[in-house]
């Protein structure tokens, strides 16, 4: 397990069609051979990882998710949590980065809930038609954090892959 217990990547995604046709322009690079990313002309903020816009799920995946799922199967909790503004990547990087990826190595059988939380309410992506109003967030006695209203998703691994149940 890595030392340090928060770690933060930054990936840039491209100009969307309709942004190219809006003549908009890029604004953030990532300066090259560096974790630094540029906004506008000169002004430079390190992070612990940079993705250009090039930048495929995989090598993602391998970067800052592998290491975690790792951490996972030696006992460790772990999460990754994607932050920006709404139409930047999240679920994009998300859906393909994280969810649906397995090495392959490994069998076994985890509980996952894929939840958004907007605008105080939540809402559970892996049973859109729950009522958002079932879903709770609530910290009990001993003050750990969990979901009430939702039981989770069992995902099985095998060789093959990853397996929605
Ligand atoms: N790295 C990328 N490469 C190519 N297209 C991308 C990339 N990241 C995001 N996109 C595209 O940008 C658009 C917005 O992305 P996405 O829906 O993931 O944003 P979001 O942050 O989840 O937004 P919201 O908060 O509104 O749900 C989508 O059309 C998506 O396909």
């Amino acid at each position: 397990m890595n030392e340090v217990c928060v770690r933060v990547a930054v990936r840039v995604r491209p100009l969307l069609p309709r942004e190219v046709l809006h003549n908009h322009q890029v604004c953030v690079r990532v300066v090259p051979d560096t974790s630094h990313v540029m906004i506008g002309k000169d002004k430079t903020f390190p992070f612990d990882h940079v993705f250009g816009c090039e930048s495929s799920h995989d090598e993602l995946y391998e970067a800052c998710v592998h290491p975690l799922v790792e951490s996972l199967i030696d006992g460790y909790n772990a999460t990754v949590f994607a932050y920006g503004q709404t139409g930047s990547g999240k679920t994009y990087t998300l859906g393909g980065g994280l969810v649906g990826k397995g090495d392959g190595q490994m069998e076994h059988t985890v509980r996952v809930s894929y939840m958004e939380l907007y605008q105080e309410e939540l809402r559970d992506l892996l049973e859109l038609h729950t009522n958002h109003k079932e879903l709770h967030i609530r910290e009990d006695d001993r003050g750990n954090t969990g979901q009430e209203g939702h039981s989770g998703s069992l995902y099985k691994s095998s060789h093959s892959g990853v397996l929605v149940g």
